[in-house]
């Protein structure tokens, strides 16, 4: 057998018919939010046509949730969204993980959580981080809304040809205050925003093996940012005990996992597979990293200064000086200078039960500074009960931080949590583009423990430098 990468392997077991310019691919699960399921479930109506296999479509609502008081939503568009998708899972017999069911949450937290994210599978959602689940080994990929419509309609896809595959290889391990949202910010610094263009990145070496579920899920979430189709990490040990232990509904049990298992164990790439295109990334000697610009790939160490205009890889002058005026920012001003208002701890990248714990290292027995905004938002809601048994809510009301309920938040301007023209932010979220967070908003770009560190200082700082760090 010619030796083969992960990708092309779970790529061509979902291959329905090609051409050579074409290709159909069988989807075996639809995760579906309020944001871009309106037009495509009246798009069915139109056509008469039912959900094909409404079994493997899984509905939540996130973006539009308000994360206090979540029952009362008061914005009407918002409140007319959440309750469009509702109808529309009653009369097409989809699955909704609605507010209050326990299970409610970001759709790339919660198809984890449920075990609907399984190796091998294809998996689609309206939505660009669905690359999310590709740390499952599963091929997960964003799609549009008239896609949408026709996975709907289909349970399949059409494809171009199969994209090229990168290699990104992680060598050595994190050092202490170093998290996997910092191996990913690298990567995005070092390739460029566009530097995986139509790939499909495949991550993989001594690094990548050592993290949890939770840091493979930061790190593939962000492929997207890269410019990446989809991100993938070959299934082992650590994903299926992730999928065996919890309480995962939809996750085969008994003789089915154990058989499933001994597949999941041959998704990897063959020793003799060669990627399209390859990087090198040395975990070992990773600084914080700290956005200061208006990309994720305008990333410098927490030890750096904010750059001058004509030192900004992949960026024009004209581009880098732009950025740098919207963010209100001078050239030479070290990050650690840069004060903050808000910090925002949550999101799909962000929004896990690792980080809530990252965070809470740093915030207990601490202060949130004078002046500063703190927003600590669970991914789900079984983030926030787990939270919640571990008292780690606790620990964040007591350093002066706001606990709330799931959603996407503060991540983007959908929902009542947003920047006011002019505050800045360090955010644990995946976008620092203008206006992401609010109108006029400013977004740095970090990992859990850096945003908590900023909460307590009010500037950015060198976690490796913090006490806590030390364990
Ligand atoms: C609203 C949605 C379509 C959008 C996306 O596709 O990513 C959002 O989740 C985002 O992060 O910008
Ligand atoms: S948390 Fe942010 S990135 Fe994730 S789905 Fe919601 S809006 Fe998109």
């Amino acid at each position: 057998m010619t030796p083969s990468t992960l990708f092309a392997k779970v790529w061509d077991r979902h291959v329905v018919t090609s051409t050579p310019s074409s290709t159909l691919l069988y989807i075996d699960r639809h995760l579906v939010h309020e944001v871009t399921s309106p037009q495509a479930f009246d798009g069915l109506r139109l056509a008469k046509r039912a959900v094909r296999r409404p079994e493997l479509t899984f509905a939540t609502v996130d973006h539009n949730v308000p994360t206090e008081d979540q029952m009362n939503i008061k914005d009407l568009l918002s409140k007319r969204q959440v309750e469009t998708l509702r109808r529309n899972c009653a009369e097409f017999g989809v699955t909704l993980l609605d507010l209050g069911s326990g299970r409610q949450g970001i759709v790339h937290v919660i198809g984890p959580e449920l075990g609907l994210t399984l190796p091998g599978l294809t998996i689609v959602c309206g939505d660009s981080h669905t690359s999310t689940h590709g740390a499952f080994g599963a091929l997960a990929f964003g799609i549009g809304t008239s896609e949408v419509e026709h996975v709907l309609a289909t349970q399949t896809l059409w494809q171009g040809p199969r994209p090229q595959s990168l290699g990104v290889e992680v060598t050595g391990r994190l050092g202490p205050g170093l998290e996997p949202k910092d191996i990913i910010l690298a990567l995005i610094r070092r390739i460029g925003t566009a530097g995986a263009t139509g790939c499909v990145l495949e991550y993989y070496g001594e690094a990548i093996r050592a993290l949890s579920m939770e840091g493979r899920m930061t790190i593939c979430n962000m492929s997207i940012e890269a410019g990446g189709r989809a991100g993938l990490i070959a299934p082992d040990d650590t994903t299926f005990q992730y999928i065996a232990n919890g309480e995962r509904p939809y996750a085969p049990k008994g003789a089915a996992f154990e058989a499933a298992v001994a597949d999941w164990r041959t998704l990897k790439t063959d020793p003799d597979a060669t990627f399209d295109k390859s990087v090198t990334i040395d975990a070992a000697t990773l600084a914080p990293q700290v956005t200061w610009g208006t990309n994720p790939g305008m990333t410098v160490d927490v030890t750096d200064r904010v750059p001058e205009p004509d030192q900004v890889p992949f960026t024009s002058r004209a581009d880098a000086a732009r950025a740098l005026e919207y963010m209100g920012l001078t050239p030479g001003t070290p990050i650690t200078e840069i004060p903050i208002d808000v910090v925002f701890i949550g999101s799909c990248t962000n929004g896990r039960i690792e980080d809530l714990r990252a965070a809470a290292k740093v915030l207990r027995g601490r202060k949130v500074a004078p002046g500063v905004r703190a927003l600590v938002v669970p991914g789900s809601e079984a983030v926030r009960a787990q939270a919640e048994a571990e008292g780690l809510n606790r620990v964040f009301i007591e350093a002066g931080a706001e606990w709330r309920q799931a959603g996407c938040s503060m991540c983007l301007a959908m929902n009542p949590d947003k920047l006011a023209p002019g505050q800045r932010s360090a955010s644990t979220s995946n976008r620092n583009f203008e206006g992401r967070q609010g109108p006029g908003g400013r977004t740095h770009l970090v990992s859990p423990t850096m945003a908590a560190a900023a909460a307590v200082y009010g500037h950015f700082v060198d976690v490796r430098t913090l006490k806590a760090m030390e364990a």
